[in-house]
């Protein structure tokens, strides 16, 4: 990690917490209340906000957009499009989180009808995911992955990032930002993140967050690396998954800097 890179992700947790810009959240019902505190914990104001005959002038007052479609129906497919061509005309960033794109052809459509239209500033997803999007072989079950070739998953997602011009964000045990010239790897987390649902969901919801305040590639690197440093420190609390789902937000809403510096472990590739 470069010191410009180390200097951005701190000002940009300031910055955040300092301006509290409106988040505005396309995402599921399984995840929505954890985002929505997610972001508070971190220093935005969320706004969930999905009926298709409001979100246009929410999304254009807001400082960012974030749109899933982990749980996806006729009002948040349509949602999600006017959303995301409204943020595009009105200079909003978009995060986009292809939950279960491997999973059917109206979220592999809806997927790459957004790519086209409206392409977002950071494309989230875990390994299957990038790579189904990527037209490349992936193994997966669900949502969820069943195998993973971290070296070959870099060069698939530096391509991905280079030829739409964004970043992309690949969660996993070791997760992978990159906006196709710049390659960071994070080792922050704990498997513990993969046995609670929507924890993806809210990284995706603090790379909405952070995007309101920073560069796509810093706001992916501070809201995967964030989300891996707190899973650590709640573990370290918590018993079993209850406790931990508790002691996450607790400690999203705790971080200092000097931990956050202290136990960051990212490396450029
Ligand atoms: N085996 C692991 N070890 C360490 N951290 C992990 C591991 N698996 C996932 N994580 C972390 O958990 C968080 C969520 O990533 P994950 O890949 O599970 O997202 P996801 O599949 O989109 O999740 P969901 O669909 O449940 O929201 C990330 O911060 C990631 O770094
Ligand atoms: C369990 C589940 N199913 C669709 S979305 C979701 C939340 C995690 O992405």
């Amino acid at each position: 990690m470069t010191p410009q890179l180390q200097n951005a992700l701190l000002k940009a947790r300031n910055d955040l917490r300092e301006t509290a810009p409106l988040i505005h959240c396309i995402t599921n019902p399984i995840a929505i209340n954890d985002c929505a505190n997610g972001i508070l914990a971190v220093g935005g104001k969320p706004i969930m906000a999905e009926h298709p005959d409001e979100v246009e002038e929410i999304t254009c007052i807001a400082g960012a957009l974030g749109v899933n479609i982990g749980n996806i129906t006729d009002a948040r497919r349509t949602s999600v499009l006017t959303s995301a061509k409204a943020a595009k005309t009105a200079g909003v960033p978009i995060s986009f989180d292809a939950v279960g794109v491997t999973c059917s052809a109206l979220r592999r459509d809806l997927t790459h009808t957004l790519l086209r239209e409206a392409c977002p500033e950071i494309l989230k997803g875990n390994d299957a995911e990038i790579r189904a999007i990527a037209g490349a072989h992936f193994e997966s079950r669900g949502i969820d992955v069943l195998r993973t070739n971290t070296a070959e998953t870099i060069e698939i997602a530096k391509m991905l990032a280079s030829t739409l011009h964004c970043v992309v964000l690949v969660t996993g045990k070791t997760d992978i930002i990159t906006n196709g010239e710049t390659t960071e790897l994070c080792e922050n987390g704990t498997p513990r993140l993969s046995l609670v649902t929507g924890t993806g969901c809210m990284v995706h919801a603090l790379c909405a967050s952070y995007s309101a305040v920073t560069d796509p590639f810093t706001a992916a690197v501070l809201a995967v690396s964030t989300m891996g440093i707190c899973g650590e420190l709640a573990e370290r609390k918590s018993e079993g998954l209850g406790s931990f789902r508790i002691a996450l937000l607790d400690a999203l809403s705790l971080l200092s800097d000097d931990d956050y510096t202290r136990l960051l472990q990212l490396r450029e590739v």
